[in-house]
């Protein structure tokens, strides 16, 4: 089997969707740091491998991939019968998953990500933040927790009785938010609550978080 490489950096929410999948999926694969505060997102060699200038970027042999989400969906297809099964086969839970999987690229992660990079990495490399944007995406947060939290109510996970894809996108920004102060609107609520301690408590999640620098 070819090596899988993930060019990346550890502290991107996108990179580590990526690697959350390989580890849970008990794959072996080679880790090439990109230093994004000097820009290496954007120029050559890494601009070959996503034209944005975004990472993940993600090679299996020949095939060259790029947007975290369809990496994630094809290191599921492709290595179906390795480690935790990530998604269903059957196509009325698929669909299920299928909008709950839009609901966290549309809804969950447009607010998280501003959050994320207010309160997360802001505050990692000691630049201000802005208030305002807090204060906004805070509201909008609390709007999609409800709805979050009705779900959470009728179904353990996302996409129904066990963990899948859906649930493990959204841990990046969890890993952030809830060490900011955004984390009192997963607290209050009692089923978000509980999904979050369960997710983020997975082994392969301890994985992800250990390629971080102290
Ligand atoms: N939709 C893309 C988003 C990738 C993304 O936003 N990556 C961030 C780091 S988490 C990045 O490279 N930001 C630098 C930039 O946009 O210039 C994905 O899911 O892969």
């Amino acid at each position: 089997m070819a090596t899988i490489k993930v060019h990346g950096s550890p502290y991107s929410t996108a990179t580590m969707r990526v690697t959350a999948t390989l580890y849970e999926k008990q794959i072996e694969f080679e880790f090439f740091n990109i230093n994004m505060r000097n820009g290496e997102h954007k120029k050559e060699p890494f601009i070959s491998l996503n034209p944005f200038g975004q990472v993940p970027a993600f090679e299996d042999g020949d095939l060259k991939l790029f947007e975290s989400r369809a990496i994630t969906q094809y290191i599921n297809h492709e290595y179906a019968d390795k480690g935790t099964k990530l998604t269903s086969s059957d196509s009325k839970k698929l669909a299920i998953m299928g909008v709950w999987s839009e609901v966290e690229s549309h809804h969950f992660d447009q607010v998280a990500s501003k959050l994320v990079w207010e309160l997360g990495i802001k505050t990692l490399f000691g630049i201000p933040l802005d208030p305002k944007i807090v204060e906004e995406n805070e509201a909008k947060l609390d709007s999609i927790l409800d709805v979050y939290e009705k779900r959470l109510s009728e179904s353990k996970y996302f996409g129904g009785d066990s963990f899948t894809l859906v649930d493990l996108h959204h841990l990046p920004s969890l890993h952030y938010l809830m060490k900011s102060q955004s984390k009192k609107l997963f607290e209050s609520r009692p089923h978000v609550s509980a999904w979050v301690a369960d997710i983020t408590a997975r082994p392969a999640w301890s994985e992800v978080l250990a390629m971080i620098p102290n």
